[in-house]
């Protein structure tokens, strides 16, 4: 099952919660009597009200929420819970309206748990043992990995990413990295339906800021890499991370795994104020676990990773790159701190392959064809493209086809860096359009093409429309280059001008390729 057009997953049997008792339970001011009146869901956006909501109005950058209560009330929200500035707006609803004393936000991870009864998941409870990945890139795929782990295991899955929610055959695209607590609650109470007995979520460091993870307590989180990436939210650097360190707090979680390879993780794991256990993939680091990469092409990548008492794990994640054994070596890390033993997982995989799917990350379009191969990734960082190109240079048999464009209305002091980095990895470099949003998207290929000069290296072609610069990309490749698609991912949109254009970069190249006779 699907969930088309809905925009959260929810439980499929909810039950009802007492207004009147949630009321007195987080002191939350009303007037009138709440007539016996219960609620069976939470939500914070009017479009996605369900009827038996209780529809949360929270102040926001652009809107108070309080202004859309009648909309939710005309999709059978029951009441409304706002602050003080909002409730006089949510009034003309006609729905009773609940007042807290501060900031909606601050209670709304814990009201979303009361309602979806979610409030003792995690942490040793006798319930689904809860993961959750942090760091700049690669929490996706740490996230898919460990779902994969978790099957191999026999441990039903849950999982929120970028990419998707899923659990059992309920799948949606996913709209924020980290949803909302609201979203959060729901989609965990639909998970312990389901049976979940794991459940992997990415954390944002936005998540961690804005409260979207209240109420939930975490069995294991990690840390895996940090660099920079949403300093227009954040401002600088160290803002950025403290919000990332701050989910290594006893309110957050009981214990975490940290990859001590740069000087970041060396910081998380002193000053995490919870037991932590570490990762090293480089070698002379000192770590409880070590990671060695064995063998490496363009299908894979195969490691050895050791760990206390005699640990160790020899296995293979199908998609090329060290830092692909890294994410693989931290999911198993974060099982193994969870209780769940390596031969376990081993026993469900065949020769330690972890038959993993991560939806456009490094995914090869045309993994088995004659010809270039193709790669959609999602990178937009700087390090993305590092790590990324790095690993690459390792594998690829010919040269390096690089395209990429970056976006608009986004953190505008990486572009410089990306373009040079991007220049200095690969032989050619396309730049081409991403989300250009309200900016003129010449101005941001003039951004990146000003940092891939600085580099000297890669010949550097401009192709604005990227599904010209898909097929120039086929055009220029020979037998043995590798073509490597960074930004749209798992994506099936292009946003320009405040819309959003149908636009799948996966779909493009794989028509390219069909066009090309390069894939059947
Ligand atoms: C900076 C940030 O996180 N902003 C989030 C915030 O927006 P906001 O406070 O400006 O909200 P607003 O638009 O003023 O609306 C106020 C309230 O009215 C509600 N509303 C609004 C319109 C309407 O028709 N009906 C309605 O109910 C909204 O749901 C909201 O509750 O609350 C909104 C509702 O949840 C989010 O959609 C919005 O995320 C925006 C879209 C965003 O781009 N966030 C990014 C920066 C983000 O969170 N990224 C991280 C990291 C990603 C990564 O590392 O890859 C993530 O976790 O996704
Ligand atoms: N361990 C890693 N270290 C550095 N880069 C990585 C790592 N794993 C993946 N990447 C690169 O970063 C890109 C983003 O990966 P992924 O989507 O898993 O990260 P993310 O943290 O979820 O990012 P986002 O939250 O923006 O989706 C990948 O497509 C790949 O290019």
């Amino acid at each position: 099952m699907t969930t088309d057009g809905a925009m959260s997953i929810r439980p499929a049997h909810p039950t009802e919660m007492p207004l009147e008792r949630l009321a007195e339970r987080f002191g939350l001011e009303h007037d009138g009597e709440l007539g016996g009146r219960a609620v069976t869901g939470v939500s914070i956006d009017s479009r996605d009200v369900q009827p038996g909501d209780l529809y949360v109005g929270l102040p926001g950058a652009k809107h108070h929420g309080a202004d859309f209560a009648a909309t939710a009330a005309e999709r059978g929200a029951v009441a409304v819970l706002t602050d003080d500035a909002g409730a006089e707006r949510a009034a003309a609803a006609g729905l009773p309206v609940l007042r807290s004393a501060g900031h909606p936000r601050e209670i709304l991870g814990e009201v979303s748990a009361a309602v979806y009864g979610t409030e003792n998941l995690g942490d040793g409870a006798d319930g689904a043992k809860i993961f959750g990945i942090t760091g700049t890139n690669g929490k996706t795929s740490v996230v898919y990995l460990i779902a994969e782990l978790l099957r191999a295991a026999g441990i039903t899955a849950g999982l929120s990413s970028t990419a998707e929610r899923r659990v059992g055959d309920a799948v949606m695209t996913s709209g924020l990295t980290s949803p909302e607590a609201s979203e959060l609650h729901g989609l965990l109470a639909r998970m312990v339906e389901e049976d979940a007995r794991g459940i992997a979520l990415e954390v944002s460091a936005h998540a961690v800021e804005r409260r979207r993870i209240d109420g939930v307590r975490f069995d294991v989180v990690a840390f895996n890499n940090f660099s920079q990436d949403h300093l227009d939210d954040f401002g600088d650097m160290e803002s950025y991370f403290a919000a990332k360190l701050a989910l290594f707090a006893p309110e957050h979680a009981a214990r975490g795994v940290v990859v001590v390879d740069s000087p970041y993780g060396v910081r998380v794991s002193r000053e995490s104020e919870i037991p932590v256990t570490t990762l090293a993939t480089e070698y002379g680091v000192e770590a409880d676990w070590h990671l060695a990469v064995t063998r490496q092409d363009l299908d894979g990548v195969s490691f050895v990773l050791q760990g206390p008492e005699g640990a160790r794990f020899r296995g293979r994640v199908p998609v090329f790159g060290r830092f692909m054994a890294e994410n693989a070596a931290l999911a198993l890390i974060m099982l193994h701190e969870a209780g769940i033993p390596i031969a376990q997982v081993e026993a469900g995989l065949e020769n330690g392959l972890i038959p993993v799917y991560i939806p456009g990350r490094l995914e090869a379009i045309n993994p088995a064809g004659p010809g270039p191969r193709f790669y959609v990734d999602y990178g937009h960082t700087p390090g993305a493209f590092q790590t990324m190109l790095d690993g690459l240079a390792e594998v690829a048999p010919g040269r390096i086809i690089f395209m990429f464009g970056a976006d608009g209305d986004r953190d505008t002091t990486k572009r410089e860096e990306m373009g040079r980095i991007a220049a200095a990895g690969s032989d050619v470099l396309i730049v081409c359009d991403y989300h250009p949003r309200t900016e003129d998207p010449a101005a941001i290929r003039a951004q990146l093409i000003a940092g891939a000069r600085e580099a000297n290296h890669a010949e550097i072609i401009e192709v604005a429309d990227p599904r010209e610069a898909v097929r120039r990309a086929i055009s220029i490749a020979g037998p043995e280059d590798v073509i490597l698609y960074a930004g749209p991912g798992h994506e099936d949109y292009q946003e320009v001008a405040g819309q959003h254009l149908p636009y799948s970069a996966r779909d493009e190249v794989r028509g390219a390729l069909r066009e090309a006779g390069l894939l059947q």
